[in-house]
């Protein structure tokens, strides 16, 4: 009885499978260096072959957390709060973001955008991935778009991605950290033969912090 009630909260959205949450300093993307607190919720069927979190993935292995407990904690740390995954848009986050808000903390996403936008956010990075491409609304509303890159097909897949992105969205191009040595200096390369694109760096692995 008692988990079906919580089976049912995660469904609404008031409770999430919660893997784990830190604070640290972001290390990707338009707000790296910035300090902020990290949200992982787990559950993905997305199935990135190179994934670095595939311990998320399978949601019940993660304990349903109450939105409150999870906001309380985060609102102890840091007025900036990332919420990833896992695939965070497999769950409906417009409670999370709500309550996140309410606290007057920044909402920021990291999404493969597979799944329909729920939440309210205030910055939405958006990875596509090949295997389930992004439902079409996150497009018009991602800030920026960070194709990962583990070889040289992916620059292509990036720029078929950056033609159907907004036009205010920051364009990254990261490197798939296990042939990060091999792709970086053709990452380097490629933006500044095209420079609409810029390097992101998972800088926390670089500097040893979660
Ligand atoms: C683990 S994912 C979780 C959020 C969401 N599922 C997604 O893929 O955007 C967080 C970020 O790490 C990136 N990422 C995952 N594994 C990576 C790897 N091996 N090398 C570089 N970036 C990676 C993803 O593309 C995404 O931008
Ligand atoms: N420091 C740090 N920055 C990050 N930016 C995106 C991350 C993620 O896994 O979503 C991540 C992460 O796991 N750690
Ligand atoms: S979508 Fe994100 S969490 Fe899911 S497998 Fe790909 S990188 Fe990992
Ligand atoms: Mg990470």
């Amino acid at each position: 009885m008692l988990k079906t009630t919580s089976l049912d909260k995660v469904d609404a959205g008031t409770m999430l499978p919660l893997m784990e949450e830190f604070y640290t300093i972001q290390g990707e993307g338009f707000h790296k260096g910035t300090a902020a607190y990290f949200i992982r919720v787990g559950g993905c069927d997305v199935g990135c072959h190179w994934c670095d979190v595939k311990e998320s993935w399978n949601a019940e292995t993660h304990p349903p957390t109450a939105i409150e407990h999870i906001v309380e904690n985060a609102a102890k740390y840091s007025d900036t709060i990332v919420v990833t995954g896992g695939e965070p848009l497999t769950w409906n986050m417009l409670p999370l973001t709500q309550a996140l808000k309410a606290k007057n903390l920044k909402t920021h996403i990291e999404t493969s955008g597979a799944y329909t936008l729920s939440g309210l956010w205030d910055w939405i990075c958006l990875s596509p991935k090949k295997n389930k491409l992004p439902e079409g609304k996150i497009y018009d509303e991602a800030h920026e778009l960070k194709v990962i890159v583990y070889n040289k097909h992916d620059f292509i897949f990036a720029e078929e991605q950056a033609a159907v992105t907004n036009e205010n969205c920051i364009l990254y191009l990261q490197p798939e950290w296990s042939v990060r040595e091999k792709v970086t200096p053709l990452i380097v390369d490629y933006v500044m033969q095209n420079p609409k694109w810029k390097v992101s760096l998972q800088t926390h692995k670089y500097l040893n912090i979660p």
